[in-house]
């Protein structure tokens, strides 16, 4: 018999504490939400949201799911765990799985969602740029939205029927059709928060997490063209 050479790769997130000392850190994100444990809201002031409609976004396709640009257009979050701090929507991008039912990054409970969405907001109140405040413990704020299978989601629409257009990585495209990021949320907007990281390298641990309890319903059809575009950062 031939001997058959064993290359085991070790991709992922197993070795990003080598090139990432931060993933070694105390405030990793994403975690598992352990609902029993969490605690109430207590005082905490509202959190409140504006963003502009009315001006043209680009999705770019980064070679891990896609992302829309905010191209620095005016936008605020402010209140709830934030402290005064005002803080600006720079990008939004999505996590999905290669299987329908397994591609957000937080769990509740143990449980995983079919996708997750993420709205990455920086200080402005304290930070003069989105990479400097990316290196602050207060720098950057992410609503995380919970994505499921169900009806069809039209704000969203306007994204996921523009991924044909980018189906390689660093491909763009332009849109300039009215769209308005809060539709992206729940309707109820109870969330939970925690302070983490970001959840790709370098895992810097500057981010404010707020998860929203309620999922957002997608249809399958929306997630079957997530992930025949976007399988682990290949294109399929
Ligand atoms: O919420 C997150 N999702 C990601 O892909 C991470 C990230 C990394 C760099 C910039 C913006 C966001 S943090
Ligand atoms: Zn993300």
């Amino acid at each position: 018999p031939y001997l058959v050479p064993v290359v085991i790769l070790i991709v992922g997130p197993a070795t990003w504490v080598e090139k990432f000392p931060e993933a070694r850190g105390t405030r990793q994100s994403p975690v598992d939400i352990v609902t029993s444990r969490a605690s109430s809201g207590g005082s905490a002031p509202p959190l409140v949201w504006r963003y502009s409609v009315n001006h043209p976004r680009s999705v770019v396709n980064p070679g891990y799911c896609w992302r829309v640009d905010e191209n620095g257009y005016d936008s605020e979050l402010r209140g709830g765990p934030l402290g005064s701090d005002v803080y600006k929507l720079q990008q939004w991008h999505c996590h999905w799985g290669s299987v329908n039912g397994e591609g957000s990054e937080h769990t509740v409970d143990g449980r995983a969602f079919s996708g997750e969405l993420h709205l990455v907001h920086w200080n402005t109140s304290k930070y003069n740029s989105f990479t400097e405040a990316a290196g602050q413990p207060d720098g950057l704020a992410v609503l995380g939205v919970l994505l499921m299978v169900g009806s069809k989601h039209d704000e969203l629409d306007k994204v996921v029927r523009l991924l044909p257009y980018i189906q390689h990585k660093g491909d763009k495209v332009t849109f300039s059709e009215p769209l308005n990021p809060a539709n992206l949320l729940p309707k109820r907007i109870a969330y939970w928060t925690y302070p983490g990281s970001l959840t790709t390298p370098p895992c810097t641990e500057s981010v404010t997490w707020i998860l929203f309890k309620e999922p957002v319903q997608v249809s399958a059809e929306q997630v079957r063209l997530n992930l025949c575009y976007y399988v682990n950062g290949k294109n399929v």
